[in-house]
């Protein structure tokens, strides 16, 4: 870019690169097309990189989060809720960076994620390692993903869900199929299958489909963004549970970022490619914002939802 304006989405007809807050309220950044610079390198030979194996966890917000999480559980019990997504934000001071360091670190550490570092002057430095994709469109036809539940990944063959996490992942991938009905046809739900993301394990089921001609891109992000991936159910009360008592402002994890209508110079059509940012963090001075989450429902156990956060954090963490 030439200069350190803001641009910003709102049509969704935009093109460029989009990075969107989880707030739907709040503007999504847009580093436009037309005046961007494209560099393309190649990194086929990276020498490996040292990383970090001992983790220091933060346990100063250790009760606040249980304190919210079994806030949850009782709304949830009382029926007012059937799912929602807690968080919080771990700070880590770093002595010194290097930017081009961590983003390779990220890349060789994290082969299935969508990796990238992101800065603006005027908004600041993140870097992610998602294994999350929000929405994969071209022209009409469109992929998406139902992802939720974690465990550790152990050495063992043999992975077994608990049906906690099974019924917290189902939800997602129901909501996917409410939400498209209407402005979608030809829907395929996959198999649900196990992923692998860093250290842990997730249950996912990809979901394919059309777009009607009655919608349009902005139509189909408003109806899949915030899925209870990150969010929950019913999504209007779970965002109000959210903004009320997570005492921090999520910014822009749990938004989303990618691609937006990029033409393909050989197939003439016009593709996004939009990520759900997860496994993300801020650097602000030597201080990184590492933020983390996870789906509560009935059958959580609050003080395993912290540790669920204290193992995503180390995503980051791995590579500081
Ligand atoms: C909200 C996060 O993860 C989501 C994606 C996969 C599994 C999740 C879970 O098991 O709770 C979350 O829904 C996060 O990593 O901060």
């Amino acid at each position: 870019m030439k200069d350190d304006s803001i641009s910003y989405a709102t049509k969704f007809t935009e093109s460029g690169f989009i990075f969107a807050p989880f707030n739907i309220e709040e503007k999504a950044i847009l580093f436009q097309a037309d005046k961007a610079d494209y560099i393309t390198e190649k990194l086929n030979s990276i020498s490996e990189l040292a990383l970090k194996n001992d983790f220091y966890s933060d346990e100063s917000s250790k009760e606040k989060h249980i304190k919210i999480v079994e806030k949850a559980i009782d709304l949830i019990s009382e029926n007012e809720l059937q799912k929602v997504v807690i968080s919080r934000k771990e700070l880590v001071e770093i002595a010194s960076f290097d930017v081009l360091e961590i983003y390779l670190k990220l890349l060789q550490t994290y082969a299935n994620a969508f990796v990238y570092v992101w800065f603006h002057p005027k908004v600041g430095l993140w870097f992610g390692a998602t294994p999350e994709t929000l929405l994969q469109i071209e022209s009409t036809a469109f992929k998406t993903m139902s992802l939720a539940g974690t465990q550790v990944a152990n050495e063992t063959e043999n992975i077994v869900w608990k049906s906690k996490e099974l019924e917290e992942q189902q939800l997602v991938t129901d909501f996917i199929k409410n939400q498209l009905n209407g402005i979608a046809t030809d829907l395929k739900i996959d198999k649900t299958e196990t992923i692998k993301a860093g250290n842990l394990l997730h249950l996912r089921t990809k979901v394919i489909g059309v777009l009607n001609k009655n919608a349009n891109l902005k139509t189909l992000i408003r109806a899949l963004h915030p899925t209870p991936a990150v969010c929950g159910l019913p999504r209007e009360i779970a965002t109000g549970f959210i903004n009320k008592n997570e005492s921090y402002n999520r910014e822009f994890y749990t938004g989303f970022l990618g691609e937006l209508n990029i033409k393909n110079s050989n197939t003439k059509s016009i593709n996004s490619n939009l990520f759900v940012n997860l496994r993300c963090m801020k650097i602000e001075g030597n201080v990184a914002s590492i933020y983390v989450g996870g789906g509560i429902t009935k059958d959580s156990i609050a003080k395993k939802e912290w540790e669920e956060t204290v193992s995503k954090s180390k995503t980051m963490k791995r590579v500081l």
